[in-house]
Order: C-alpha cells, then structure tokens, then sequence
C-alpha cells in the first residue's frame, strides 16, 4: 500500500503535447506562459474531432478496416477535404493510426483495442461519456462562470444535488465502467491484505451499483463471494444483464431499492460505494457512511472508491489533480464536490467508524473503513 507522499505516478503516455517546448528557450516569459496557457485553451480540440468523428459514424466504418479519406467520404456521405483534415486530427491524438496504401494515398486503421471503446456494446465503451458531452456538458461548461457566481443552488438557497437524471445515468453508467479494472485489482489486493482469503464468502453491497461492475468483477477475484447490487429499476435491469454478460449471474442478485428511504438490511461484509460520494453534499456523505455503519456485519468493512483529495499527497499528486477538476466538472454539469480525505475521516468518526486504508488508483483513491 501506498504511505501518504510516497506516490510514484507517472503522467499518461497518451499526453499529446502541441506546443515544443524546447523552441521556447530564451523567448520573453510573457510568451512562454501565453504558449503554455494556450495549449490549456485548446483542449477543446479534443473531444471536439473525437466526438465528430463518433457523431458520423467513422469509427464504426474504421471497425470494419483501414480506410483512406476517400473511402471514409464516401461510407459517411461526407465531404473529401473535410473528411481528411478531421482523420489526420484523430492522428495527431493517436486515436488512429496514419499508413499508406500501395497507390500513396493516406490509410487510417482504428487500433483495436479502440473498437469496443467506440461501439456501444463495448464491456468499456466511452460511447455513454461521448453522448453526455453532446446532450449536457458542452453548453455546461459555457455556463461555469455563471455557476460560480451564484454557487450553483436551488432555488431555496440550499447545495444543489446532482442533477444527473435517471435517463441521463442510463446512457452514462456503462460509459464510466472503464474505471473498473485498475480499482478492482486494488480493492482485490487491499482485501487480501485485511485477511480475505481466495475462498471469502462474504456478502457484498454494491451501493448505487450502477451496471455492477465493481461488484461483478469482484466476484470473479474472490469466486466464494456474492453480491447484491442495489439502485434504480431502470438501472439494476442493465446492471442484472451485465452479470450474465461477465458469467457471474448466479452470485449477483439486483435490489431495486431507493438508497435514502429503503432498508439496506443488516450484516453486510462489504458495503461498496463507488463514484457516490462525489455527488453528494456533506450532510448526505455523512448520512451514507451512518447508514452503512449500520448495515454492516461485526468485523464488516466499508469501501469507498471516488475522487478523494489527500492534502498530504503533495500538489503534484495526479489523483490530486484531478479529482480537483472533476469537481470543476461537476459545478459545471450538476452538483456534487470532490471532498477531502479530511472530510471522509471526519464522517467516519461521526459514524463510529475508521479509516484502515488509503490506496491510490489511475484516476481515484480506494478507502477502506471498518467500525471503530
Ligand atoms: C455515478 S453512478 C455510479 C455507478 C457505479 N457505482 C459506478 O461507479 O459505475 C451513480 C449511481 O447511483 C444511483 N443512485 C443515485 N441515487 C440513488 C438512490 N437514491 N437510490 C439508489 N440508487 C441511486 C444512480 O442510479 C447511478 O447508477
């Protein structure tokens, strides 16, 4: 596990730079930072190509085989030149590959490990998160100084909570599954290291569950273990045909369940919360961990998998980093915050719980917490 301040992360390989840096040397301060800022101001780029090129149907045509600019227009019925100058974009990410056929003309292959990402059945498709910034957050953030001004409240004054609606989160939930992978093998090994052995029967609660996948990989680390998933009807029927996708139907068992007003039951192993916290207020985080202390089992334990920032962990921390911009995000596109590890410390103690784990995750942290 990983002390506080001894991070070792390292920044993406997929950072694109677009500015070389190496020319700047010498050059009036002035420009240097306008350079620098500048590549901030043009992260729009971005998701503006990429979300283009999935709003045409490119990456599905690429799915089929490399294609070359001619090719492309004429699949997607789009313009030559346009169509060109948008693929070499895509390139310029690394989002696809640039070759030549034999008659010299460009060819672009879609890597394959981007084919699922693109399609919308994909285990870690992004086609969810794609369609959240078309329908919400390109005119969110246009709109973030506004949110600013007035602190984002209801109308009553009060913290607004997340307006994520249920719609919203159906095409949302698979789109952040992506996530899974890296917190699982995480969680996996933080649980070995309290004690569970490879056959833990325990009974997990997958709180918010969204399409289970935390629970449901889980379940295939430890293949003793059973789960209950528990959100909306809307949602548990996505995440129930999920389970039989990933073969761990028969230990995954949906609860349709409202998490405020409806009963978790009583000696829960492990109740699970992943990216929940972030949308709550303070009064509701805390109202969430005196609900679980409740719930769980003697020796029971709570994890908690969100954008947590650790004040310790130095400026530079990358889990720091974002979780700090994650919160911008979401002033901009609803509520919610990215609360401090003092905070969650603070709840702990108010639910007579504590805190026996901190664990650094690519985007996240994983805290695990049992009663006091
Ligand atoms: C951000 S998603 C997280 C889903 C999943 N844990 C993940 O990380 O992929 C939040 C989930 O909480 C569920 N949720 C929000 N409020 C809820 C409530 N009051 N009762 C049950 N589920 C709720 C939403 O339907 C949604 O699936």
């Amino acid at each position: 596990m990983t002390a506080p301040g001894e991070t070792t992360a390292t920044t993406s390989a997929g950072f694109t730079p677009l500015v070389d840096t190496a020319r700047l040397t010498g050059v009036e301060a002035e420009s240097q930072a306008a350079h620098h800022l500048y590549e901030h101001l043009i992260g729009l780029w971005a998701p503006g190509v990429i979300e283009a090129a999935q709003d045409l149907g490119a990456f599905s045509a690429l799915t089929l085989g490399p294609a070359t600019a001619v090719r492309l227009a004429e699949i997607l019925g789009t313009d030559l030149r346009a169509t060109r100058v948008l693929m070499d974009g895509l390139h310029a990410y690394d989002v696809v590959r640039r070759s030549h056929s034999a008659d010299g003309q460009a060819l672009y292959t879609l890597p394959p490990e981007l084919h699922d990402v693109f399609s919308p059945h994909g285990l870690y498709s992004l086609v969810g998160k794609i369609s959240h910034d078309r329908k919400l957050a390109w005119n969110a953030w246009r709109n973030l100084a506004e949110n600013v001004r007035t602190g984002a409240r209801d109308a009553t004054g009060g913290e607004r909570v997340n307006q994520i609606s249920e719609e919203d989160y159906t095409s949302l939930v698979r789109g952040i599954n992506f996530w899974a992978p890296p917190i699982v093998r995480t969680l996996a090994d933080a649980l070995r290291e309290l004690g569970w052995t490879t056959g833990e029967s325990a009974r997990v609660l997958d709180v918010g569950c969204g399409t289970g996948i935390y629970s449901q990989l889980l379940l295939r680390e430890f293949p003793a273990l059973t789960a209950s998933g528990l959100d909306t009807e809307r949602i548990t029927a996505i995440a129930s045909r999920q389970a039989q996708e990933l073969d761990v139907a028969d230990r995954f068992e949906v609860v349709v369940k409202d998490f405020w007003n409806d009963d978790w039951g009583t000696d829960i192993e492990l109740a699970l919360f992943v990216n929940i916290f972030h949308l709550q207020t303070p009064e509701s985080a805390r109202e969430l961990l005196l609900k679980s202390s409740k719930s769980l089992a003697q020796g029971g334990l709570v994890a908690i998998a969100d954008h947590i920032v650790d004040d310790d962990d130095g400026a530079g921390s990358v889990q720091n980093k974002f979780s700090r911009l994650f919160a911008a995000s979401m002033l901009a596109t609803g509520g919610g915050d990215a609360y401090t590890l003092h905070d969650y410390d603070q709840w702990l103690a108010d639910s007579e719980l504590r805190r026996v784990a901190l664990l650094d995750t690519p985007m996240h942290r994983v805290l695990l917490a049992r009663r006091a």
